[in-house]
């Protein structure tokens, strides 16, 4: 196959690119510039594509022997991930940015210019088990627990991932350094990356603010309706947040208060308890079916919430188009923030790895 390999100048993406040679494939590399000032690359940054990066995945190419660009796509990233990023926020909701980048970047953008080159498939250093059989994509948790990435693939539709190449997805993230050193790859060493790559201070909310600037609103106790306090912007807060609040007086029962909603139009922040951010209903939509088989009827899963932890078992039932997915948790949830993704998997303990389908969150109850 003709395979273009996807190198952020890290030591997964080499060694995915490595196997992929080894394996007798026919592997180009490609890092991507996605630094947010069209066509220029940081320096000096941490996060992703700084000039240091491109020049670790150039470096790991010419070892592997391997051709090798640098693409350009600032803009396309600008506008798909860091703008939904931010109109995300505006809008009360709390986007993951890595889901959007793998479904509008890696696996869009980068994937149709690579077919249109005449390339098969896109590889990347990505943490999770992928096989298609007969055409039928199935996709899983990685070996490794730590960095299993199945959570941010669940949004790639099956022709995506019919077109996808993991194959780090059956090994341990300590192998894959020991590999890289074995191989020569000089970028066996590097830290892992944190955080969110435009973001390189890791200040969000700072960011926003320079995005979005001020737009106050009243910070309520859900239960009273009473104001407790004033803030800059919805888009300082995410539902389950509980430092940061700003609020003076303690509650009436002495225990921590913990961001319940958002509600970008008032401007209004309610806060409440614990027991009241508990959901045991949520509902999804725009949801996305891995096999292609939408679930039919009530189906038991374990459902996962967010990018680290935030798992239940619950029961799903999809709508007669196979859009809207109502999932009934059998244990209550906190911190389940509209706009992250639910991603069901199978529920049973061999199986329960097979990502089911996945769907953006629109409400809680
Ligand atoms: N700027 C980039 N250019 C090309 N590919 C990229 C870039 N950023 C990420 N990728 C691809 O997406 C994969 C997952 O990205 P992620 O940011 O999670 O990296 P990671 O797990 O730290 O991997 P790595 O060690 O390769 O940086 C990478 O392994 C790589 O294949």
């Amino acid at each position: 196959m003709r395979v273009l390999a996807a190198m952020s100048g890290g030591v997964d993406s080499a060694v995915a690119a490595a196997r992929a040679v080894e394996a007798g494939h026919d592997v180009t590399g490609v890092h991507l510039a996605l630094s947010a000032k069209p066509g220029t690359l940081r320096t000096g940054a941490r996060g992703c594509c700084t000039i240091e990066d491109s020049r670790d995945a150039r470096r790991a190419a010419d070892i592997l022997g391997i051709p090798f660009y640098v693409w350009d796509f600032a803009e396309r990233f600008t506008e798909e991930v860091v703008e939904t990023f931010v109109g995300e926020y505006a809008a009360g909701r709390t986007p993951n940015p890595c889901v959007t980048c793998n479904e509008k970047i890696k696996f869009e953008a980068l994937l149709e210019k690579a077919i249109a080159l005449g390339f098969d498939a896109v590889c990347t250093g990505h943490y999770a088990r992928l096989s298609v059989v007969d055409g039928v994509p199935e996709l899983r948790r990685s070996a490794d627990d730590h960095k299993d990435q199945s959570y941010v693939l669940a949004s790639l539709t099956p022709e995506q991932l019919r077109h996808a190449m993991f194959p780090l997805g059956s090994s341990r993230k300590p192998d894959v350094r020991e590999e890289a050193a074995e191989r020569g790859l000089a970028v066996a060493e590097k830290p892992d990356s944190h955080d969110i790559c435009f973001i390189p201070d890791g200040d969000t909310k700072k960011f926003l603010e320079n995005r979005l600037g001020e737009r106050p609103g009243d910070l309520v106790d859900a239960e009273t309706g009473a104001v407790l306090g004033r803030h800059t912007g919805v888009h300082g807060f995410t539902v389950g947040q509980r430092k940061g609040l700003g609020i003076d007086a303690p509650a009436a029962d002495g225990k921590p208060r913990y961001v319940l909603s958002l509600e970008p139009v008032s401007g209004t922040v309610k806060v409440g308890s614990s027991q009241e951010l508990s959901v045991s209903t949520i509902d999804a939509d725009r949801a996305i079916w891995p096999s292609e088989q939408p679930l039919t009827g009530p189906t038991e899963c374990v459902v996962q919430v967010r990018a680290h932890g935030g798992m239940a078992p619950a029961v799903a039932e999809v709508d007669s188009d196979g859009d809207a997915v109502r999932m009934s948790l059998r244990e209550p949830l906190t911190g389940v923030a509209p706009g992250q993704v639910a991603v069901l998997y199978s529920p049973d303990a061999e199986a329960g790895d097979v990502v089911l389908g996945s769907a953006k969150i629109s409400a809680t109850a």
